[in-house]
């Protein structure tokens, strides 16, 4: 399967000319012909302590983690028990804690974007007190490395690598998980630990540990495994980047399936995005030339606008949060 998924070694970039055009070339080929792969040379530390704290945030008796529910947050912030989060209207069998950039809390004023509802506090747990600087390195070294193989796919197109930087900087809006899995039923077929779907924005890099179910659709409904790759990311393309390059560059669909009776698997993707304000802009490059077009669902057009497209995704996910926060925004999307 490392076929399928290549394996690509980040500081291979930056080893003389002749392996920076090799690395480029395989980098290339993984983000137009299966939009998935596992990089590794990103240097990050900390994923065996950040693994270890998601562990034990999901293990905090119950009530600890219910003080942080999602639900007393209008932002979209904060922990969503087993079943609460949708794909596609059917509940995902997985605990999750959402956190975005640290702001202060915002309100928008009448006639503002609904999608700067998502500026706001994130909730951190109080019995777990190592967790929030845990994740804020974490963040602010994933969105390092984010830049930095977001400008190699710009020079693997012979794009400007600093083509997207005005979309990006000063504050792209980055969104993180902690994900729990647990196990299904002894008796039920395997179930939605997380539904099919694509991601949003441009780039998602995934900590997971060593239990898998990752599925990656290759084609129309042929999933395979995401091998577990120790020391990797599992990178993948969001929506924006196809939508960027006609289709060049794709953002595919992925599921993630419940493991077996008894095994708890955790799992921590990080999704790189523009600003919250920012439009895509089409990439100036030849390859999109020989691109077939985006396959859009009509179930989620999408726009080139990252804060619509983000803002309509929450919609989906979160409706108790959408009627308990923003009864005034449902009752306009009527
Ligand atoms: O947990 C995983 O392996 C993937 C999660 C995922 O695809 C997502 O949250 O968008
Ligand atoms: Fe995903």
């Amino acid at each position: 399967m490392s076929d399928v998924f290549p394996v690509l070694d980040m500081t291979e970039a930056d080893a003389g000319p002749r392996a920076r055009a090799a690395f480029l070339e395989r980098l290339r080929a993984a983000v137009h012909d299966i939009g998935f792969f596992q990089l590794t040379g990103h240097q990050v530390t900390g994923a065996g302590k950040l693994l270890e704290l998601t562990r034990q945030f999901f293990e905090l008796p119950v009530e600890e983690r219910d003080e942080l529910s999602i639900l007393k947050s209008p932002y979209f912030r904060g922990y969503s028990e087993v079943g609460r989060e949708r794909t596609k209207g059917a509940p995902d069998q997985r605990g999750q804690l959402d956190i975005g950039p640290e702001c202060e809390p915002y309100v928008p004023s009448p006639g503002d974007p609904e999608y700067l509802w998502l500026r706001g506090p994130n909730q951190w747990p109080k019995g777990l007190p190592q967790l929030r600087d845990a994740i804020l390195d974490w963040t602010a070294q994933l969105t390092q490395v984010s830049h930095r193989l977001l400008r190699l796919i710009l020079a693997a197109l012979e794009a400007p690598e600093d083509f997207l930087d005005p979309v990006v900087s000063p504050d792209p809006h980055v969104h993180f998980k902690l994900l729990h899995y647990p196990g299904r039923d002894e008796k039920s077929e395997p179930s939605q630990g997380v539904g099919v779907h694509k991601d949003y924005g441009m780039l998602t890099l995934l900590l997971q540990d060593d239990k898998g179910g990752l599925q990656v659709a290759v084609e129309d409904g042929v999933f395979v495994d995401v091998p577990v790759v120790p020391g990797a990311f599992v990178v993948n393309l969001g929506e924006l980047l196809e939508v960027a390059t006609r289709g060049y560059l794709r953002a595919t669909t992925h599921r993630v399936v419940s493991p077996a009776p008894g095994v708890d698997r955790y799992s921590a993707p990080f999704f790189y995005n523009p600003r919250l304000e920012a439009s895509m802009p089409d990439l100036p490059t030849r390859f999109v030339t020989e691109a077939d077009g985006v396959v859009h669902d009509p179930e989620n057009p999408l726009t080139a606008s990252y804060g619509d497209n983000v803002m309509r995704g929450m919609r989906r996910a979160f409706p108790e949060v959408m009627s308990l926060h923003h009864p005034d925004l449902v009752k306009a999307s009527r």
